[in-house]
């Protein structure tokens, strides 16, 4: 029996397809490569390479293994993008995710785990941490996207024997603990990799986007998530769906909130390098605050974070770039030797 990642030779995917090995398990990766790359799938995982949107490839993946659950991580991530090219978001986050609901039923798939986002919330009415109670707001096609396939999985699972695990991450960063992967993103435009870059001088300035927000500093705040944690809540819903849990839609943060210049100032202080800071208007579709009550994860999945600490965070995704300083993304013997050598 298999688990099935899609989007896993992206950022999150891959780090998941790692630790699930780590745990003896049998992967079966599914990915087009648009954001991700084929070196970072680990060597172990049997790859497809191909769109979940395509059915006929769904049912080759589900007759060639016999998959026992699936981790969906396949979607279009960045929130600008989503505002410019809402229907490419609703295309992939929400189509796409139909397209393979539709084949886990059809091949009778019954734990689902979903890639879910805080960015459902938009701005909560107050300061306090957002819990799965409150309303879904959201403030960008990004996150509306993902709502729809939220609801359109609750729905499946009163429908058929499939149940699954809806995670809302909040902001991850941050790589493997033991160095094998990493974020890799081309043309990145998360704070904490793009602020990395630009200590380790790939990039002249960082932009800092709108200073009017209402928060201690008025720039954007949000809840950090170091990815090691991230992974464990998706082994903690494999083993729970594994063991009858019920359907469940559940928050991963840790309930504290860094500024956009909190970050920076980490990022400076750990890379020794002062950063040139460009101070730049709000950027489209993105909320003042957002923090994770994080409760149910805690309770209901038994997850336990280990790394809630801003330090630990960007001093791994500091120690990632500077590993993949030289390499050329594009030039796959390196990388894969690259990647050999860090995981022997
Ligand atoms: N990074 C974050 O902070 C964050 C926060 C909340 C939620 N998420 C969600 O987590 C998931 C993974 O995000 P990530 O940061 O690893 O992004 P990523 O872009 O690094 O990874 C996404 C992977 O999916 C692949 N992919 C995209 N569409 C596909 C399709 N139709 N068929 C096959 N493969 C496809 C890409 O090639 C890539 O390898 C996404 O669903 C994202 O919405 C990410
Ligand atoms: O160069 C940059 C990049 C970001 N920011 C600011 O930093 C904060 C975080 O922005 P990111 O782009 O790193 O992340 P988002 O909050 O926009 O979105 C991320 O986290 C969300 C969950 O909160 C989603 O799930 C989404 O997939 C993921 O991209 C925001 O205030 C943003 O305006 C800057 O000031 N400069």
């Amino acid at each position: 029996m298999a688990i099935l990642v899609t989007g896993g030779a992206g950022y999150i995917g891959s780090h998941m397809v790692w630790r699930l090995l780590d745990e003896g398990r049998e992967v079966v990766v599914v990915d087009r490569l648009t954001t991700g790359f084929r070196w970072a799938v680990a060597p172990k995982a049997k790859f497809y390479l191909g769109d979940i949107g395509n059915a006929d490839l769904l049912k080759q993946i589900f007759v060639e293994n016999e998959i026992e659950a699936i981790v969906h991580f396949a979607g279009s991530v960045v929130v600008p993008e989503s505002v410019r090219d809402p229907l490419e978001f609703y295309q992939n986050n929400t189509a796409n995710t139909r397209t393979l609901l539709a084949a886990a039923v059809q091949a009778g798939v019954r734990a689902f785990i979903f890639s879910s986002t805080a960015a459902v919330y938009g701005t909560p009415s107050s300061l306090a941490p957002v819990t799965e109670m409150d309303t879904p707001r959201p403030e960008n096609p990004y996150g509306s996207s993902k709502l729809m396939s939220e609801i359109m999985l609750a729905d499946t699972a009163r429908a058929h024997d499939l149940r699954f695990v809806a995670l809302r991450y909040f902001n991850v960063a941050g790589a493997d603990p033991e160095g094998r992967v990493g974020q890799s993103t081309r043309n990145a435009t998360h704070l904490i990799k793009v602020a990395c870059e630009t200590a380790l001088g790939q990039r002249n300035a960082i932009q800092v986007f709108g200073g009017d927000y209402p928060t201690h500093d008025g720039t954007g705040v949000r809840d950090y998530i170091h990815i090691a944690d991230l992974i464990s809540a998706h082994v903690e819903a494999l083993g729970y769906l594994q063991n009858g849990g019920t359907s469940l839609i559940a928050n991963c943060g840790y309930g504290r909130g860094f500024s956009v210049l909190d970050v920076l100032k980490t990022v400076e202080r750990l890379s020794g390098k002062p950063l040139q800071v460009v101070h730049s208007g709000r950027r489209l579709g993105d909320a003042a605050y957002v923090v994770a009550d994080s409760s149910l994860a805690r309770e209901r999945l038994g997850w336990s974070p280990r790394f809630d600490d801003l330090d630990l965070i960007v001093s791994s995704a500091l120690t990632w770039q500077q590993k993949m300083m030289d390499v050329d993304l594009e030039d796959v013997s390196a990388l894969q030797r690259r990647v050999a050598a860090l995981a022997s």
